[in-house]
């Protein structure tokens, strides 16, 4: 058995409101996946049963083999949410230490510091933190305990490009350790670059399960863009254009199923044409697709 975690038809309600649907959803040991959705998706949802923090409608939820709330289990989770509430007085080394002694097997204090980016204000007290320090702190709770998973939401929400490469730098660093790691994001390139695997849900369902690339593919659409003198109007006329958006000095940008058709229309249309670019549609534009109100029938690719 090499799930982490298990959720077999989990369903999670609130009052008239189902947060979470019918979810089978298994985390395989040593992945990274990402957790996407619109607002409102499922995702926090998602995370809260994963740590026991509450108990589903119907369904099982089963982390590491057991119930999220035993104590064992516990041991073995780390997360980082999205609200951090610390005694704000401590030192942030005092804080980290106090930390690690509530796990069995913790990292050395120093290491926590150095994969969080915070040895430079480990004697500063934690209520003197800027927010994205704080966030790099709330990372620094999150895997003292040498997690074996790490659930983080929405973790590199107001950091600074330093700090989100420090981040990834650890996540890379606990990652070679055997961390299993599921986070949460908006961010969406991010996610293209790091992630094993993309779990989207839309309004508590599962609409697509897979790597970036077969997601990003499984939309199957390009993006084709170039400079022309053509005008709005004969744009708008190409064949295989999907979508079209039209920028100042003659840039084109279009949505297209049939990319090549549309390129030779359009350089039948103009010979000189420039900056032609053809390519892949991003995870961006797959999201956006797959997460339409048009969208009824879920479908899963398997990661
Ligand atoms: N404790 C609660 N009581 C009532 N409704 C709740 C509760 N927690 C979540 N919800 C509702 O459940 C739905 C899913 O919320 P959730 O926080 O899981 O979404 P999310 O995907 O994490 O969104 P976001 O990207 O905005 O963080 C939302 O409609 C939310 O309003």
């Amino acid at each position: 058995m090499n799930d982490i975690v298990c959720f077999e038809h989990l369903t999670q309600r609130f009052g008239t409101l189902t947060a979470l649907s019918d979810l089978n959803l298994e985390l395989r040991a040593g992945q990274l996946s990402a957790l996407l959705g619109p607002n409102g998706a499922g995702k926090t949802t998602a995370i809260d049963l994963m740590l026991g923090l509450s108990s589903p409608t119907q369904g099982t939820v089963r982390v590491m083999g057991s119930d999220p709330r035993s104590t064992t289990t516990r041991a073995g989770v780390g997360a980082m949410l999205q609200d951090i509430n610390v005694p704000a007085g401590l030192s942030v080394r005092e804080l980290v230490a106090l930390y690690a002694a509530l796990y069995p097997s913790p990292m050395t204090v120093d290491k926590a510091l150095t994969l969080s980016g915070l040895t430079e204000q480990a004697k500063q007290r934690v209520s003197g933190l800027s927010g994205g320090q704080k966030r790099r702190l709330s990372f620094a709770l999150a895997v003292v305990g040498q997690p074996k998973l790490l659930l983080l939401d929405e973790p590199t929400v107001g950091m600074d490009v330093q700090s989100r490469n420090a981040f990834w730098q650890g996540i890379a660093e606990l990652r070679s350790g055997g961390c299993t790691v599921l986070l949460t994001t908006h961010l969406l390139e991010e996610v293209d670059r790091a992630a094993d695997r993309v779990i989207l849900l839309n309004k508590g369902k599962l609409v697509a399960d897979g790597t970036p690339s077969s997601i990003r593919e499984r939309v199957g659409v390009s993006k084709v863009r170039f400079s022309s003198q053509l005008a709005d109007e004969q744009l708008r006329a190409l064949p295989g254009a999907d979508t079209f958006t039209f920028a100042a000095e003659g840039r084109a940008s279009f949505s297209s199923r049939t990319p090549e058709l549309l390129v030779r229309a359009a350089l039948d249309a103009d010979p000189d044409l420039k900056h032609l670019e053809v390519s892949q549609a991003s995870l961006e534009d797959a999201f956006l697709s797959l997460t339409s109100d048009s969208l009824t029938s879920p479908g899963a690719v398997s990661a």
